[in-house]
């Protein structure tokens, strides 16, 4: 599929065009409205030195003050909350943007990030959106108008006035662009990548906890963890240590107007050249200069912010997406079938020229030494990764050409990890099915050897299992995932290593139950222990990425040494394993 990538974070902004103009014109009242006390202010002041104002024009003038500068916040108020709305909505729209991309590019794709990276991302990034979107694109407009609306009226009231008002602002404006040039981005580059490798360690370090504990390590051994801490001070520090001096420089001089209107307004009124009233509106309307440049300014802070976050987010959401059709299509049957596939995750093979056959409704077990490629196979069925030559057949059809949702659909997937999340048992196992009833589900729990303990947990089905599922173990979490995925009745189940970490009472069970679910499906097991596959209707047995032999159990152990040695050495474990226990016993 073609991938747009015109995607900036205003193309978001407009899709709500009608509201951000209205914040926009609520905002620019609101700046008017604020501009007004200063003339009143002048006016007063005027009328009073001069003694020409009566009490009750003095009245009224303060009334239309106080009322232009109620107006001002209810406007600022109005405009800030429709902005906020448009905001969070717009930082919603990118989320679920970046979410929904991610579910359609290949696990390569999204393994090429680290998981910190994303949750910067979608989280931290997003939340720093806020700020911006909310009050820059209204405020940056009205302050912007009213600056020009004071700057034009100085200007018709006494130019020099006006330009020497306009004094400070460009001095700060030198200030502020020899700080920006004098490498302030560069740092904020090397600030914001700091933070991110912040993220990205701190998440790593926190998922590997029980490896620190185990280890005893601390913070401060786990190198890359305190190196990512002290890189985040020192960038942290670089960039203050580069602002901070122009920026104190800066907000001394951009206020301070009157300092420069004052002076030239004295000379001119001691020389005649403008009158009372003038000076006084002069040095009154010169307070009114900096408040909105200083805001202008205030939202240049975030640029960098925006330019970054867009630049990450145009490189995550132009990146391809898996090629799919989107029309359903007809399978033939529930059979798979590989054609001379060849696949490495990085440049080197690891699969090569992989081909067989699955007939539909059977049972095929992949076998092999560990790294020998067996979950890499299974995985490029689910269509995890995309082939590099050959192709993988689902139903007689090149799964390039079935609808990801439809292939989903097909296939059931149980992994060796078994993620769980932290939510209800009742809800993990509701996203293999969420219309399937509780009966359903408790059936399926009792088939799959779950029933009991849950049914022993505070909450039962409504107990939360924590982070990742840490609050089971690791063969309860098992066979919750199993129980999740049969509740799917896909027609393609695969189950890599589902049952490894289950006592060998429950792998009987659960054995038992896999039969009677999976009776009318396809299904494919990759097995480490030899003993559960022996039923199998094909077993295929792979070696460093290559297949080496197929066949039934006794089939292959008249045909293969490496199957017959694999055998042996798996009778002599579990024979082991039994006389261990004898001893024990004795013992
Ligand atoms: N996401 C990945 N990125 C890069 N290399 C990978 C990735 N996953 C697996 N590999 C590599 O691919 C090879 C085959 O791994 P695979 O997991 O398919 O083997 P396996 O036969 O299932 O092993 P095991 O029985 O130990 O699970 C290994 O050398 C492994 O290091």
């Amino acid at each position: 599929m073609k991938q747009k990538n015109n995607y900036t974070i205003f193309s978001f902004i407009k899709r709500d065009s009608k509201k951000m103009m209205l914040a926009i014109i609520l905002s620019l009242f609101s700046v008017v409205s604020g501009i007004i006390p200063y003339f009143v202010v002048a006016k007063i002041l005027t009328l009073t030195i001069l003694k020409k104002g009566t009490i009750v024009d003095i009245f009224y003038l303060s009334i239309i003050g106080t009322c232009a500068f109620c107006f001002k916040i209810i406007f600022f108020n109005l405009s800030t909350t429709i902005s906020h709305k448009l905001a969070y909505k717009t930082i919603n729209f990118i989320r679920y943007a970046i979410v929904d991309k991610l579910a359609f590019i290949s696990m390569g794709e999204f393994q090429k990030k680290k998981i910190g990276e994303y949750k910067q991302l979608i989280m931290d990034d997003m939340d720093k959106l806020e700020y911006p979107l909310a009050h820059a694109i209204p405020e940056i407009t009205s302050n912007l108008l009213g600056f020009i609306a004071i700057m034009i009226y100085l200007f018709i009231v006494d130019w020099r006035l006006a330009l020497a008002g306009l004094v400070p602002i460009i001095i700060s404006f030198i200030i502020y662009g020899i700080m920006m040039k004098g490498g302030a981005m560069e740092i904020f580059k090397e600030f914001n990548e700091g933070t991110a490798l912040l993220n990205s360690t701190t998440v790593e370090y926190i998922n590997g906890m029980e490896v620190v504990k185990a280890f005893n390590q601390t913070v401060s051994s786990i190198e890359k963890f305190s190196n990512a801490v002290i890189h985040f001070r020192d960038v942290m520090t670089k960039w203050f240590s580069h602002c901070w001096p122009y920026l104190s420089a800066y907000n001394v001089i951009m206020p301070a107007s009157i300092a420069f209107v004052l002076p030239i307004g004295g000379i001119l009124l001691k020389n005649n050249i403008i009158d009372l009233s003038i000076f006084i509106m002069g040095m009154i309307l010169s307070l009114g200069i900096a408040p909105p440049v200083m805001k202008l300014i205030e939202f240049t802070d975030n640029i960098p912010t925006i330019m970054f976050t867009e630049a990450k987010l145009k490189e995550i959401l132009s990146i391809n997406e898996l090629e799919q059709r989107l029309k359903k299509i007809c399978l033939k049957d529930d059979s798979v079938e590989f054609n001379h596939v060849s696949f490495g995750y990085e440049e080197n093979n690891i699969l090569h020229d992989i081909s067989f056959k699955i007939k539909p409704k059977t049972m095929t077990a992949f076998v092999g030494t560990s790294g020998a490629g067996k979950s890499t196979v299974a995985k490029l069925i689910a269509r995890f990764w995309d082939v590099k030559e050959g192709e993988i057949l689902v139903g007689g059809e090149n799964i390039k050409n079935i609808p990801l949702t439809q292939l989903m659909d097909e296939i059931s997937f149980v992994s060796q990890d078994n993620f769980l999340f932290d939510m209800t048992i009742r809800e993990n196992i509701k996203i293999g099915n969420k219309f399937a009833t509780d009966d359903e589900i408790e059936a399926v729990c009792k088939k799959t050897g779950c029933l009991d303990f849950i049914l022993k947990l505070p909450q039962g089905f409504d107990t939360a299992v924590g982070n990742t599922g840490e609050l089971l173990s690791g063969g309860e979490r098992q066979r919750i995932a199993i129980a999740r995925a049969m509740i799917k009745n896909a027609s393609i189940i695969i189950l890599d290593e589902a049952t490894a970490f289950t006592d060998p009472e429950n792998e009987e069970i659960i054995q038992k139950s896999i039969s009677n679910l999976t009776k009318d499906k396809t299904v494919i097991i990759i097995a480490h222990r030899l003993s559960t596959i022996v039923n199998a209707d094909k077993i295929i047995l792979f070696n460093k990425g290559r297949i080496v032999n197929e066949g039934t159990h006794n089939e292959l152990l008249e045909n293969s040494h490496i199957y017959k040695d694999m055998w042996q050495a798996h009778i002599g474990s579990k024979s082991w394993g039994v006389k261990e226990k004898v001893q024990c016993l004795e013992y």
